[in-house]
């Protein structure tokens, strides 16, 4: 057996979204440059089958997101159950299905740069997780070519390999991209829709959303995103109070507000997504009342609640890094819709608050139009004190959160008082 490791127990680079630099990319060719595929790739081993195993899942859901309009998570969660496959080789097909996904534009273009016609939208499919292997994993190149052919049927094996070989001599540090949303590939609208929004920072924010999420777990377990938490503290619930969570699907911020005493009302207009706010009150063993209710017809008397937190759908745009698939998914028209859903639950919220009560309007979007260009509801004044926790910015009359600030989703948040 040969002394060389195993290709595939070598360091799988955790997914950045950047490509390797020139060090990391030596490193990951020093096995494989210039060699004939099949000719020195380590004999198969019961890992590299495994590892092969993973790839073919990993291009089984590939294939169900770009061609039937499939939900990532939810076809790899079967897909990985249906497999025999370890923890840890899931977790290796997770990271390609995902990263991937995210970066199939960026793929795509270097693709495009090698082939020398275009590929059909099966082969494209096989491409794209080689040529995410090879640019963006960290993945030796001798596995990430030969182990990619192999998935492929024989009549596209000579081109897969001629253009996957290509890659692998190319130092991606020379590509000429088309555009910053390509080389961070992301669809152009949105990288223009962010850089009008947050200026220099667009860059840094698109950036950060090309790395998986950080996982953050409440002292009751509840696993929340650390900004959503800061969004739950900024309601500054109070024992006694009573305070309405209007969209308040899966329930984490429902339930974080629920710890401090007040008394929450959590409410959404879906039923299956109220089911899952009721699943997770149930788990956490909380005194917490959960309603299917639109809020644009809400079912309380006007001004009944000392705080009404909303925390309203919105198109995510701050929050990419959750679902690798969603920048494909979401266009600028559903932003449009997205803004006049939430100015009609912004006015319904405001009529349940109470004299000098507290409004708080949150999204998990980085867009003007989503947050702070929405009219301040008539009766209230916006409150400019500083929340009480987190890293926010000023951002007009409201507050954001940054991805690449705190490794957080991208917030924005506004305050406001019934003063009238
Ligand atoms: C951003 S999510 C809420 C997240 C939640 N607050 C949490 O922290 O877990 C937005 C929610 O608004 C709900 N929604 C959408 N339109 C609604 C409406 N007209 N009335 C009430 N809820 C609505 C969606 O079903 C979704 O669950």
């Amino acid at each position: 057996m040969s002394d060389q490791p195993d290709a595939d127990q070598t360091a799988f680079a955790p997914p950045t979204g950047k490509p390797l630099n020139r060090k990391q990319r030596r490193a990951a060719l020093q096995t494989g440059r210039k060699t004939e595929v099949g000719t020195t790739t380590p004999k198969p081993t019961s890992r590299t089958a495994a590892r092969g195993m993973a790839r073919g899942v990993a291009l089984d859901v590939l294939r169900r997101i770009e061609n039937d309009g499939a939900y990532a998570n939810l076809v790899l969660g079967p897909m990985l159950a249906a497999s025999d496959l370890s923890e840890q080789d899931r977790k290796f097909a997770t990271e390609l299905v995902y990263g991937s996904t995210r970066m199939r534009r960026a793929c795509d273009a270097i693709i495009d740069r090698f082939a020398n016609q275009p590929p059909d939208d099966q082969t494209r499919s096989i491409l794209r997780l080689g040529v995410y292997q090879l640019v963006f994993a960290g993945v030796p190149a001798h596995a990430a070519v030969s182990a990619t052919v192999d998935l492929s049927p024989t009549k596209t094996r000579g081109f897969i390999n001629a253009v996957l070989r290509r890659v692998a001599d190319f130092d991606v540090a020379d590509m000429v991209w088309p555009s910053d949303a390509a080389r961070l590939s992301y669809p152009e609208w949105i990288a223009d829709a962010l850089a009008a929004d947050l200026g220099d920072e667009s860059i840094a924010a698109l950036e950060k959303m090309n790395e998986p999420p950080t996982v953050s777990a409440r002292d009751d377990g509840y696993v929340q995103d650390i900004s959503s938490q800061w969004v739950a503290y900024a309601v500054e619930a109070r024992a006694g109070e009573r305070i309405l969570d209007m969209c308040s699907a899966p329930g984490g911020k429902a339930t974080a507000m629920a710890h401090t005493g007040a008394s929450v009302v959590a409410a959404d207009r879906q039923e299956h997504r109220a089911a899952l706010v009721a699943e997770n009150v149930q788990r956490l063993e909380l005194d917490l009342p959960v309603l299917v209710a639109d809020g644009t017809r809400p079912p309380f008397r006007p001004e009944t609640f000392d705080a009404v937190l909303l925390d309203a759908p919105c198109s995510g745009l701050g929050s990419l890094r959750r679902r690798a698939d969603a920048r494909w998914r979401i266009e600028p028209n559903d932003v449009r819709e997205l803004a006049r859903l939430q100015a009609q639950l912004l006015t319904s919220a405001a009529a349940l608050v109470g004299d000098g009560g507290r409004l708080i309007y949150s999204v998990c979007t980085l867009i003007d139009a989503e947050s702070v260009d929405h009219t301040t509801p008539e009766g209230f004044v916006v409150d400019d004190t500083e929340p009480p926790s987190g890293r926010w910015r000023r951002h007009q009359q409201g507050w954001r959160v940054l991805p690449h600030d705190a490794d957080t989703d991208g917030m924005v948040m506004i305050r406001y008082r019934r003063v009238s």
